[in-house]
């Protein structure tokens, strides 16, 4: 066995709890989404894995009023129900496993958020996390405040988490007295109570629930702008990272999340990045090259359903486009992030490069072993994990549904393989989320 380095693993549910096998042949395994045997069922499986935790995405808005039936026709952007419902079900079905459900601050007032996520961190056993992402454009449906700009929307979040922070600070040591003889269960004079007047938000405590034993829910974040990071490294045990998978930019990226960790006084170490990559596990590396070379040449019929899927994502209706033509500069409105454009349109330039480039270039697939994708077998895998790893990674977050089916085809057999070469751990502790994480 070689000296790699274990890595911890997550498994992000990407398209959020919605409506999973739609547009699938395993449809047929007749699930019904809205109900938690399918994610729980999933969940056991990760935990038999050795997975820290399951992380889910989430949006409360279905996007813009004029497109929204772009977002709900094919399933791709809604429906959604809430992620941190599902949580309580999800830690009903395992015994150590993480649950981290994406969260909004415009969506929970911060005395309400501090309250439920403490409920359910004691629930958990001290597995809960929170994704906390600052989507600015559900602001309408959180009252009438004006829509913030991106950063105001980080200064924002931070404020929330300080506040939440504040309020399951707000019981003194000691102040949890329980003492049956006396009758006394909570000494009063050592609660605080604490009065918050911020930019955003106004509140008192302190908070009516009790304090944790071990520790408080794991912070995780996924924004990769200068802000985002920056956010990362003052307030995340977890960052989840998007970045070519080369050397200069893992190291890069790791090194401005812990800048800034440093320059908020906290230590590299506090924070797990994690890169997220969605491989696609083959039986042989025949298998793996036959998929590549039929991704270079997808059918109208593919290119059609990767529009559907921009279009969703774009909130701009891509499906009648003449393939053949270039786009149209103006199709896009401003609310459309420029980050997403240059997703679907790369280097090249769009007055003159027909829609159907753009559309294969998101097709193409490529091979692990020589690094230009992520189709591969387990090996080849476990030798792109293992040289994160040499690179100081702290671990992968794989990315897919939540569908049995998926999961047995990602980790069947990639589960043994990263077990022999000494890469994914045999088992979890029981202590936790933060003892997961922190236990290399
Ligand atoms: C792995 C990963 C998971 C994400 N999950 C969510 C999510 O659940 N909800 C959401 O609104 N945005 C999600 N995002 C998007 C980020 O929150 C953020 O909007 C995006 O990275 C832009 O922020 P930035 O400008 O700081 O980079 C995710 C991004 C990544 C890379």
């Amino acid at each position: 066995m070689s000296g790699a380095r274990l890595q911890h693993f997550g498994w992000f549910l990407a398209r959020g709890f919605g409506p999973h096998g739609w547009g699938h042949p395993y449809l047929d395994w007749d699930w019904d989404w809205t109900r938690p045997d399918l994610y729980q069922q999933s969940a056991r499986e990760l935990e038999q894995a050795g997975f820290d935790f399951v992380l889910i995405e989430d949006a409360p808005s279905l996007g813009s009023p004029q497109t929204i039936d772009l977002r709900v026709r094919h399933a791709f952007g809604g429906p959604k129900h809430d992620p941190l419902l599902l949580a309580p079900y999800l830690f009903q079905a395992t015994r150590a496993l993480g649950v981290i459900p994406t969260v909004n601050p415009a969506a929970y007032l911060p005395y309400t958020a501090a309250r439920q996520f403490a409920t359910l961190q004691h629930l958990s056993g001290d597995r809960l996390g929170l994704n906390v992402v600052t989507d600015t454009a559900s602001a309408r449906h959180f009252g009438d405040a004006p829509q913030l700009g991106h950063d105001a929307a980080y200064d924002r979040a931070e404020e929330w988490l300080a506040g939440i922070r504040a309020l399951w600070r707000s019981w003194d040591e000691g102040a949890l007295v329980r003492d049956a003889a006396s009758g006394v269960y909570v000494d009063g004079s050592r609660l605080h109570a604490t009065a918050h007047r911020g930019d955003y938000f106004a509140f008192d405590g302190p908070l009516n629930a009790v304090p944790f034993t071990a520790g408080e829910p794991v912070i995780a974040s996924p924004g990769g702008s200068g802000r985002g990071l920056g956010f990362a490294g003052a307030n995340s045990d977890i960052q989840l990272a998007l970045a070519p998978l080369h050397e200069k930019s893992v190291r890069e990226y790791r090194a401005k999340i812990h800048a800034a960790a440093i320059e908020r006084g906290r230590r590299p170490e506090d924070i797990k990045i994690l890169f997220a990559i969605q491989p696609v596990i083959v039986a042989s590396p025949e298998e793996a090259d036959r998929v590549v070379a039929a991704s270079l040449a997808p059918s109208d019929a593919t290119l059609r359903l990767i529009a559907q899927r921009q279009s969703s994502d774009l909130e701009t209706d891509l499906t009648a486009l003449d393939l053949d033509a270039p786009l149209d500069a103006g199709i896009f409105g401003d609310h459309v992030s420029h980050g997403s454009i240059r997703r679907l349109t790369g280097d090249r330039d769009v007055a003159t490069t027909p829609l159907r480039v753009h559309l294969t270039a998101l097709a193409r697939l490529g091979r692990l072993s020589d690094r230009s994708g992520f189709v591969g077998t387990a090996e080849e895998f476990a030798d792109l994990i293992e040289e994160l790893g040499e690179w100081g990674n702290d671990g992968v977050l794989l990315w897919g549904d939540l569908h049995p089916v998926t999961i047995h085809r990602t980790l069947d057999e990639l589960v043994p393989v990263l077990r022999r070469r000494g890469i994914l751990r045999r088992e979890l502790l029981g202590d936790g989320l933060h003892a997961n994480l922190r236990a290399f």
